[in-house]
């Protein structure tokens, strides 16, 4: 790929859409194409048809979806279900028929079987059932991995799936229902410490195990697929370790330095108890990540209070 190789990233708003806008400036990629969903409705196809025709992208970043948190997932199946495959379908279709030289998915790690053998290996794929509470977008995801591969296998492009665990920072979804648990633990904490220090309501048990990458890191990696001849389809993109979500909120705690009671709401879902992936993969094709989830709580919650309560709030 050449620096002045005209490249579109679909959801270059977003997270990880804007982080990855972000990385390939900095690597000095100059012809970078976007558009927001009321210029560009993604569930439309002939629109998405006429888009390509017109703007011809030689590369195409797929990191546009509906997207949320446990209980978004669980109270909106259909949009997390229908709205994602259109918007995959649009985009991998068009980009196949349109000759785009190098298309990136963005599916997650929510594809793999609940009770899969940790840590998860790309080849656990459908080997059992999905996690109740986000089967629907798991389904949309693995429909899009698979595409994906079937284009590879019948057409020879390079067409590559990464598959991103738990996402964080800048420019992430900080509404307290549909959003992550890492950006509405920033948020509770902060606003609890603004009110003296009050208790802060989480949800479910605090057992499960989640790992987290900062989007940089996730960024870093798409590019990293750029720029690499990808010898297989699907990649696991991770930090390789995980954590608690007692830990996670004792560590948010301390850096936000909040000082008051936790209470865990064991009326909300905990979801799949486990999702640690495995990296060698991505180890062994030359990529790993950098930023200790420490340093990226602390870099996020600096860029939430720089923010001034302008962060985005997605609302269904
Ligand atoms: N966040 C995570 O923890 C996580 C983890 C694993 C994988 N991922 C994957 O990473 C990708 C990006 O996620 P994110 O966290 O960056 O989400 P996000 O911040 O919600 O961004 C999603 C983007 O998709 C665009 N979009 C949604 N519906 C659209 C439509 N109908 N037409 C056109 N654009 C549309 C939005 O554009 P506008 O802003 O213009 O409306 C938005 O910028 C997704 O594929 C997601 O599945 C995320
Ligand atoms: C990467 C994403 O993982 C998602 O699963 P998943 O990690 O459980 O999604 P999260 O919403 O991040 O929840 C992770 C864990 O944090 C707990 N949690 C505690 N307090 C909160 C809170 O205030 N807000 C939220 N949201 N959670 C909270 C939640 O019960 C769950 O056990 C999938 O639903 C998506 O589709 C996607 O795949």
């Amino acid at each position: 790929m050449n620096k002045d190789s005209k490249i579109y990233v679909a959801g270059h708003r977003g997270m990880v859409g804007s982080a990855i806008w972000r990385a390939l400036t900095a690597k000095g990629y100059t012809n970078l194409i976007g558009r927001t969903s009321a210029e560009l409705d993604l569930k439309n196809q002939q629109a998405v048809k006429d888009f390509f025709n017109n703007e011809k992208p030689e590369v195409v970043f797929d990191a546009a979806a509906r997207v949320g948190g446990i209980l978004a997932n669980s109270e909106y199946p259909y949009q997390f279900l229908m709205e994602n495959l259109q918007i995959q379908n649009n985009l991998i279709d068009t980009a196949h028929i349109a000759e785009v030289k190098k298309f990136i998915f963005l599916g997650s790690s929510c594809i793999y079987p609940k009770l899969a053998p940790q840590p998860l290996r790309e080849e656990y794929l459908l080997t059992g059932s999905l996690e109740p509470t986000n089967e629907w977008y798991a389904l949309a995801k693995i429909s899009g991995v698979k595409a994906c591969e079937a284009i590879r296998k019948q057409f020879g492009k390079d067409f590559v799936s990464l598959m991103p665990t738990n996402l964080y920072g800048s420019h992430d979804n900080f509404d307290l229902k549909t959003s992550h648990v890492l950006p509405a633990m920033i948020r509770k904490f902060h606003e609890a410490k603004l009110n003296d220090n009050e208790s802060v309501e989480l949800w479910g048990s605090g057992t499960p195990l989640r790992e987290f990458l900062h989007v940089e890191d996730m960024a870093d990696a798409a590019v990293f697929a750029l720029e690499n001849k990808m010898p297989e389809n699907l990649y696991n993109i991770g930090t390789g370790k995980d954590l608690t979500i007692k830990k996670l909120a004792e560590l948010i705690q301390k850096v936000v330095g909040h000082k008051g009671d936790i209470i865990w709401d064991v009326s909300k879902p905990d979801g799949t108890p486990r999702k640690l992936m495995n990296i060698d993969k991505m180890k062994n094709a030359g990529w790993e990540s950098s930023i200790e989830l420490e340093e990226g709580i602390k870099l996020t919650y600096h860029w939430f209070l720089e923010s001034t309560n302008d962060y985005k709030q997605v609302k269904y």
